[in-house]
């Protein structure tokens, strides 16, 4: 009987190679053990998702706790933590404002950036298409945008105000819950626009806490517009709430489960924005993102496409193990062993990504577990598995209601059905079987997109492509999609129900 590739630790023709000297037993025994569904609080608004199980597996296996990794255990039930500063005790909460004070007043005094400005509507004026903005740019030889230095901190307005404050926002929706915190929807009372809100639970440990500062910091001087735009930071007791642009059409990943696959021609723009945005972060920050995936690319309905989460999210990667098990689906081979991080990692994670949008499921689905979507039709099987793996196929209508329901439920399950894969089988099969292929049974991609992919997808990082040579391919400069169809294509996925 054949081996399916998605449970078997090894193939015939690949030799097993020892995984991961940066997953801690704990982890991934926890991982194993404590598998469960996810839950997240009921979306409030049209762009709020709730994620799936399966897919997301550091949601169901290790969700943390309110108290933070390293909060110390006598925390008082405001979460806030006296603590001994040369004998003046100061609270959690003061510390982190004390901090985020001198952040902002650091960002004020380096002002490398350029003006971010608020957006008159609920589309950032920094645009990929319109250099509307306050911004002069200017387009280096790599093709990205540079911007020249503004002499105003972009955390003020001209009257010197700070653009956003705690007390200003009016919380209109749950956006979405990640590791990190919750992401909502604000309405600026003061500004008079939306944004939008991200809670991030602050570690206790100063490691960990500088980190998230240094990070903030460099939220603060980017100015890209393939970075999603950020406008402030304020503490809220021992959570740090950042302020970032709306992008009012979601994440892709919201975008996939609830429209389907993601039509090719404009998968092949969102390859091109998050190439931008990569080369940006590395190319004026020197930072590597870290963290690509679905849901760290969002959409607006102007049809821009956007980069978040390179920085307080990727920090916290590799310090907290849950953090780890969630984003490994995505990460390359070379990083599950534990070798040196380079952007051509995050080359790999654009490729898994590019898949999962094409099929509308993530690439190493085991679609055993997915019986019960049958009928839907759009999306995709797994051509690399065996036939007897596949899920029957039922003719069976479904409104379009339930189809989105029961798209909300793919991907990879770690529990459940009897069917299951361990994140250390995934990692396995990461590490020891061919990468996937950008194939369906259902549908013909170009073979430029095919070669796109492939080419992110080398196993070897040496020979995988870099980010210059891949919006050079031919599927990135040969693309007839305008600005107005990535638009009219955003719009079209925000439900009018
Ligand atoms: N600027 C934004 N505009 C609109 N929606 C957003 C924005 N930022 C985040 N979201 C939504 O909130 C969700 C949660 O975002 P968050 O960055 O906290 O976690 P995540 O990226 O989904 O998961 P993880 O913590 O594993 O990285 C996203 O999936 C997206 O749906």
């Amino acid at each position: 009987m054949a081996d399916n590739p998605l449970t078997s630790s090894r193939s015939s023709t690949t030799s097993t190679k020892p995984i991961p000297s940066i997953i801690s037993p704990t982890a991934s025994a926890s991982a194993s053990a404590s598998a469960s569904s996810s839950s997240f609080g009921t979306p409030t608004s049209r762009i709020s998702k709730k994620k799936p199980a399966g897919l997301d597996i550091s949601k169901s296996i290790l969700k943390p706790t309110r108290a933070a990794p390293g909060l110390p255990s006598d925390s008082n039930t405001n979460g806030v933590t006296p603590r001994d500063n040369g004998g003046v005790f100061v609270s959690e909460a003061d510390r982190l404002r004390e901090e985020i004070a001198n952040l902002q007043l650091s960002s004020k005094s380096t002002s490398s950036s350029n003006n971010l400005s608020l957006p008159d509507s609920p589309v950032n004026s920094n645009s990929q298409h319109s250099d509307s903005s306050s911004t002069t740019n200017t387009t280096s030889a790599s093709g990205k945008k540079k911007s020249t230095k503004k002499s105003s901190s972009k955390h003020k307005d001209k009257d010197g105000e700070d653009l956003v404050k705690d007390e200003d926002l009016e919380i209109l929706a749950e956006l979405g819950a990640g590791n990190g915190g919750t992401v909502t929807k604000v309405w600026n009372k003061k500004r008079g626009c939306v944004m939008a809100r991200k809670l991030i639970l602050v570690d206790a440990k100063p490691s960990v806490r500088k980190q998230i500062l240094r990070e903030l910091q460099i939220m603060n001087d980017c100015n890209s517009p393939y970075i999603v735009g950020y406008y402030g930071c304020f503490p809220v007791d021992v959570h740090v709430g950042v302020v970032i642009e709306l992008m009012d059409a979601g994440s892709l990943n919201d975008i996939y489960r609830q429209n389907g696959p993601i039509p090719i021609e404009v998968v092949g723009k969102v390859a091109e924005a998050v190439l931008h945005g990569l080369m940006y972060l590395y190319d004026v920050h020197r930072i590597i993102h870290r963290d690509i995936k679905p849901s760290n690319i969002l959409a607006n309905t102007n049809g821009e496409i956007k980069i978040c989460d390179f920085g307080v999210s990727g920090e916290l990667i590799n310090s907290i193990a849950n953090t780890f098990v969630g984003t490994s689906t995505y990460m390359s081979p070379e990083r599950i062993q534990g070798a040196p991080y380079t952007i051509k990692s995050d080359v790999w994670s654009l490729g898994i990504s590019l898949i999962e949008l094409a099929l509308g499921r993530f690439p190493f689905t085991d679609s055993q577990d997915q019986e019960s979507e049958s009928e839907d039709e759009d999306f995709d099987e797994d051509p690399t598995l065996p036939l007897n793996t596949q899920r029957p196929k039922i003719s069976m209508s479904a409104s379009n209601s339930d189809k989105k329901e029961k798209r909300k439920s793919k991907g990879v399950s770690l529990a459940g059905g009897g069917h299951t894969m361990s994140i250390l089988d995934l990692l396995q099969h990461i590490v020891n079987e061919p990468a996937p292929k950008l194939v369906s049974r259902k549908r013909d991609f170009p073979e430029e997109a095919k070669v796109f992919v492939e080419d992110c997808l080398y196993k070897d990082p040496g020979q995988r492509k870099s980010p210059q040579d891949l919006l050079a391919s031919d599927w990135i400069s040969n693309s007839k999609v305008t600005q107005e169809d990535l638009k009219i294509w955003a719009q079209s996925t925000i439900s009018q129900d």
